[in-house]
């Protein structure tokens, strides 16, 4: 299978790490390109071993699936850019957070099967948390094919296209708020004294072990918190402070807003485009 990647960024690589790691296709079969940044497809083609163009034809020409890997805000220029060369033989795999997958189809302005997608940056090291869903014209033979190439790199899922926007704000973003709470323990581990080397040892370690113990037994997040919570001990001491600055609540509306940021950025490009129609 050959893949293009029209889009060379974090997200890009994770997938291209991921897939070449996992041996689902070859890197002679993947083809990338950006807008302008020669230095990063040339990085790129080093390290993977990838083919980079700059030529937006010979991009996606042969391909069998193409990735679309650039900000929602520049979706519009991405596509103009490739569509007179994108045929109905070829299958669009969005990444874009909170694009439909309509939206998708009008900029292309052909009847194409686009299937819709929010991984996350996991992905690099075959742990992408990935859900799928089909747009209209794609088939459940393309949703079947994408969820192999996801499942490849972590855990992939199938989603109504309406809860992408739920996804992304829970997994898509997800892995920066545990780095957020990594960096929040170190910062506290150094101030109570351990080396920084120590500290982000014990706190990674911590955060796997957690993630496994999720997984890996039968019991819920809450049961698991029960156990390691001694009564009167030190873990209840700190889950009372977290309980006093309300961190629960805090998580609420940190996945609230980043649902509802993912619906924005879809209704403002629909937005630009209805505009456009208009005028
Ligand atoms: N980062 C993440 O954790 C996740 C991101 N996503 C989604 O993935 C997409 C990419 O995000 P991310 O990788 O972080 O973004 P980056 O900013 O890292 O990369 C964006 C890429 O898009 C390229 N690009 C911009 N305009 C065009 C164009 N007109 N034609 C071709 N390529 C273009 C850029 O090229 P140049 O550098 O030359 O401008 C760059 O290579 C987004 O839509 C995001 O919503 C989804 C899940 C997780
Ligand atoms: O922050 C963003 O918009 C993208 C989508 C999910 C993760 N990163």
């Amino acid at each position: 299978m050959k893949i293009a990647f029209i889009g060379a960024g974090s997200m890009a690589e994770a997938i291209i790490a991921g897939l070449l790691k996992q041996g689902i296709c070859a890197k002679e079969d993947i083809t990338v390109t950006n807008k302008q940044d020669q230095q990063r497809l040339e990085s790129l083609k080093d390290k993977y071993g990838v083919t980079i163009m700059e030529n937006k034809e010979a991009a996606v020409k042969g391909a069998n699936v193409i990735f679309l890997a650039m900000k929602p805000k520049d979706a519009k220029d991405g596509i103009q850019a490739i569509k007179s060369y994108v045929t109905k033989e070829q299958l669009i795999v969005s990444v874009l957070a909170g694009i439909s997958t309509d939206v998708i189809q009008d900029l292309f302005e052909q009847e194409l099967r686009v299937i819709r997608s929010m991984p996350n940056t996991s992905a690099a090291i075959g742990l992408s948390a990935t859900a799928i869903a089909k747009g209209s014209l794609a088939t459940e033979s393309d949703l079947t094919l994408v969820q192999s190439l996801f499942s490849a790199i972590g855990l992939c899922t199938i989603v109504e296209e309406d809860q992408l926007h739920a996804v992304t704000g829970v997994s898509g973003s997800g892995p920066a708020y545990i780095y957020y709470i990594a960096e929040a323990m170190e910062k506290a581990a150094l101030a109570q004294g351990l080396d920084t080397e120590v500290a982000k040892k014990l706190v990674s370690q911590t955060l796997l072990g957690a993630a496994h113990m999720l997984q890996e037994t039968d019991k819920d997040a809450e049961v698991l918190r029960r156990e390691v919570t001694s009564p009167g001990g030190t873990t209840q001491r700190g889950i009372s402070v977290l309980d006093d600055w309300k961190v629960s609540e805090a998580f609420e509306n940190c996945i609230k807003g980043a649902t509802e940021r993912s619906r924005e950025m879809g209704e403002e490009l629909a937005e630009k485009l209805r505009e456009m129609a208009s005028n």
